[in-house]
């Protein structure tokens, strides 16, 4: 791939029909021509933005990490002037990195003791026990 080729924003609006069809996101300069047909989008959406930075509209639209990966496959180039914020991506090319997943464990700690359950239990039984007996021993009176 192209991934050092410069183009300034001319040149790619040279590059907006359907048959060729460019147009830039985040600083890429993508060749999207055999996309068209593929983007679940549609291609009109695409099209409306050939030949310009669809930066703006490609964030707008909340694409899926999948579809910003898809993105690099059809980089040709980075825009003129682009100051790209990733220090592994000062050509505009983002390397895949392995995706490390954050995981997070909430340990329960009430700070009660284990036997806490236990009196939480019995407690109630104990005085719903009295209560009957309580009863009990005043009608046998
Ligand atoms: C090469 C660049 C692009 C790629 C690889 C791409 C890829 C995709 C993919 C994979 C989806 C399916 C949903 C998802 O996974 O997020 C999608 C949906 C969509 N894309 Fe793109 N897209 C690109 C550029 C654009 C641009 C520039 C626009 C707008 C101007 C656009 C508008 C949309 C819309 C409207 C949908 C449908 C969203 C929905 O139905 O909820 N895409 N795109």
């Amino acid at each position: 791939m192209a991934d050092k080729r410069v183009f300034t924003l001319s040149q790619v609006a040279q590059h907006k029909s359907k048959k060729d069809c460019w147009f830039v996101i985040n600083g890429k300069v993508l060749d999207a021509t055999s996309f068209l047909v593929e983007h679940p989008g549609g291609e009109e959406v695409l099209l409306e933005s050939a030949g310009k930075d669809a930066s703006k509209e490609f964030e707008a639209i909340g694409h899926s990490k999948a579809a910003q990966a898809l993105v690099l496959k059809y980089q040709v180039g980075v825009l003129q002037g682009f100051k790209f914020q990733q220090e592994d991506s000062k050509d505009g090319v983002i390397k895949e990195t392995k995706g490390k997943e954050m995981t997070a464990f909430v340990i329960k700690d009430d700070g009660l003791p284990k036997y806490a359950a236990f009196i939480e239990f019995f407690v109630p039984l104990l005085v719903a026990g009295f209560f009957f007996a309580y009863r009990y021993l005043l009608r046998a009176e």
